[in-house]
């Protein structure tokens, strides 16, 4: 028996020094303290306690729990010899025959006195030392190397806003893997395909959580949407909810005809407005908000009221975009969080609260429409089923097996969590790429004449692009997969949260670190990709059956990898070709005059072209009905 009980955690009924790789390093010289004090007193006084028999054990809570009353004794000398004692006490401690606490007891030896303070401070630092060192030095790894940054700021003050910029330099001097502390926030940056391999494949189930930020907790009801919920089986559900109801090929079929339907017009307002400057992205922004909104639910917002917020959506999402990649001290000192000082919070808030408006109209809309349109069941695929709502089939999945019809506070946070993710994940990205893809192609003229080719051959100047057409459109696709690798959409990803301490590389990541997956280097770094800074489609053409979108190569990954891979991924995948090739195909395409190309970033989660890409179309088809 007495073997079982010890210190070390093993018997999991007695862990006073706590247990697992978390048990307190110090117990060896915790346990030995203890003993020391208590034999010193006991073998050197007899002690009586001041309330005679009466010793009470009511106990005052906190991090550590202490008696709630003093321990008052009186200590009365037992030791044959004076001399003894004055090895012992500084005082004559041994001579007071008073009341005194035991802790004010401990305080008079020397054991305890400031020189005795400093020693402890010593062994306890050694002891700390020798901990540290056998759990990360002496075979077991160590914190990835980094830069120092300031006492209790740690990088925070050092960083630049561009943080993929910023992170790219930073692995030029401390590596593919490296550390920062952001205020008391650890943070690792990866930078090689090897080590995302061991994140995003090997141990992918410790680090499919999402590092959650103040900002994304206000915008997204506390991660009750998809990107931001942790791993499990809520994530599970409305994951799985969403892909199949909304990304599954017959879905995705189903959906055709609205998708078209926004493309044509599209393309005629641009007829309407032709040989005059346009803001690709805004054009293209509105296109795919109208598309989001129909497959969601079956609509677009067509009064008044409901056109100016349709205006105001671009906006609104741009500025969520931003707000979750800005660092903010309250995340990494959440003691000052109640202070806001960057505003952060109230930012996200106002975020938030357009959007509350916003999707309370989507969501009164699609259950008004409830008898109207219905859930259709039948599992016919092609353009003439009828397309599935997802509000409203999010709404019946919250109300199954209830009776009334309200969603409760909770529910209903879950279902706006959700069309928020869809709306501003669906949104944004796709639209921010199209400017970049086209902003590319009026810089390499080149090009351009190429995929224009492309189009005169597999669609015609007599007819319009449709989707069918797409996997035909190599070129194309080249094109759109090298812009993805120069400038993704989402340069490092969305941050990763560990479950557990984890080994990567040769380093341990411990639990709830932030990784950042920097694919904007990855994408750029001269060892992978030859000539990497050059616009090069023709790259892909060559290894097309190597590069795909899935995440499996290391080395190319602009919709991320593993568990968390983009989840609007086949919809991303078709919207940005079928747009591009409508683009392209119905008109010419000029910069206006005087107008110099640049390619600067605005970083967010997604990082976009800072200044708008404005050019001029030019229709080419054959007829003026094919605009129609
Ligand atoms: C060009 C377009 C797009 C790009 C480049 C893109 C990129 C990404 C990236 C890099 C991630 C993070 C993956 C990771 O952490 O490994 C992500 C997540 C996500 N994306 Fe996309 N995306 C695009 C379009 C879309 C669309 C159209 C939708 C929805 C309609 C969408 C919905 C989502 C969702 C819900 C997540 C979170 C997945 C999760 O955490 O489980 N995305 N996307």
């Amino acid at each position: 028996m007495p073997g079982k009980v010890d210190y070390s955690g093993n018997n999991f009924k007695y862990l006073p020094f706590g247990s697992g790789r978390r048990v307190w390093a110090g117990y060896p010289w915790g346990s030995k303290i203890l003993k020391y004090t208590v034999a010193s007193f006991l073998h050197s006084f007899e002690w009586q306690s001041s309330a005679g028999p009466e010793v009470e054990f009511s106990d005052k809570f906190g991090l550590v729990t202490k008696k709630m009353n003093p321990l008052v004794a009186v200590p009365r000398p037992r030791l044959s010899k004076l001399e003894l004692y004055s090895e012992l006490s500084r005082q004559p401690f041994y001579a007071l025959e008073h009341p005194r606490t035991i802790t004010s007891a401990m305080m008079e030896t020397n054991m305890f006195s400031g020189l005795a303070l400093g020693i402890l401070l010593v062994v306890l630092s050694h002891f700390f030392f020798r901990a540290t060192l056998r759990r990360f030095g002496s075979g077991r790894p160590s914190l990835p190397p980094g830069p120092r940054g300031l006492p209790f700021l740690g990088y925070l003050p050092f960083l630049r806003t561009d943080l993929h910029r910023e992170f790219a330099k930073l692995s030029e001097t401390y590596g593919p893997i490296y550390k920062l502390w952001l205020g008391n926030k650890l943070c690792v940056v990866i930078t090689s395909p090897s080590l995302v391999k061991e994140i995003t494949r090997d141990h992918d189930s410790v680090f499919a959580n999402r590092d959650m930020t103040i900002a994304a907790s206000t915008l997204f009801y506390n991660g009750k949407d998809i990107a931001f919920s942790d791993y499990g089986t809520y994530w599970m559900k409305i994951r799985k909810l969403f892909v199949r109801e909304m990304m599954s090929n017959s879905s995705l079929d189903a959906t055709y005809d609205l998708r078209r339907l926004e493309v044509r017009k599209c393309i005629g307002s641009l007829y309407e407005k032709a040989r005059s400057p346009v803001d690709i992205g805004e054009l293209v922004y509105l296109l795919l908000s109208n598309t989001i909104m129909e497959m969601l639910w079956g609509h677009t917002l067509e009064s008044e009221k409901e056109k100016g917020l349709r205006l105001e959506l671009r906006k609104v999402v741009g500025d969520i975009m931003v707000v979750l990649a800005k660092p903010n001290i309250s995340d990494v000192f959440p003691a000052l969080a109640c202070f806001d000082i960057q505003g952060v919070k109230r930012q996200a808030k106002r975020l938030n609260d357009w959007f509350e408006n916003f999707l309370s109209i989507i969501i009164s809309h699609a259950t008004e429409r409830k008898s109207g349109m219905g859930v259709e069941t039948d599992k016919k695929v092609g353009h003439d089923r009828k397309p599935r709502n997802i509000v409203q089939l999010l709404f019946d999945l919250q109300m199954e097996g209830k009776e009334g019809n309200a969603l409760s506070e909770d529910e209903n946070q879950e279902l706006k969590a959700v069309l928020t993710d869809i709306v501003v994940g669906g949104t944004d990205t796709t639209s921010t790429m199209v400017e970049w893809v086209m902003a590319l192609l009026l810089q390499h003229r080149d090009v351009l004449d190429k995929v224009m080719a492309e189009l005169t051959e597999i669609v015609g100047t007599n007819s319009i692009v449709e989707e069918f057409h797409l996997r035909k459109l190599k070129y194309l696709e080249a094109i759109v997969k090298e812009t993805l690798r120069l400038y993704p959409a989402a340069p490092l990803l969305l941050s990763r949260r560990p479950s557990q301490s984890v080994v990567v590389g040769r380093y341990m990541i411990p639990k709830d670190t932030r990784v950042y997956v920097n694919v904007w280097a990855i994408h750029r770094d001269p060892q992978l990709w030859e000539d990497p800074l050059e616009f090069k489609p023709d790259r892909f053409l060559e290894n097309s059956g190597k590069f795909d979108y899935s995440g499996n190569n290391f080395a190319y990954l602009p919709f991320g990898s593993g568990r968390r891979v983009c989840a609007g991924l086949p919809l991303a995948d078709k919207m940005l070709k079928y747009i591009l090739a409508s683009l392209l195909h119905s008109f010419e395409w000029e910069l206006p005059d005087g107008v110099e190309l640049e390619f600067k970033e605005r970083f967010g989660i997604v990082c976009k072209k800072l200044k708008p890409l404005v050019a001029i179309p030019m229709p080419r088809l054959s007829r003026a009905e094919l605009y129609a």
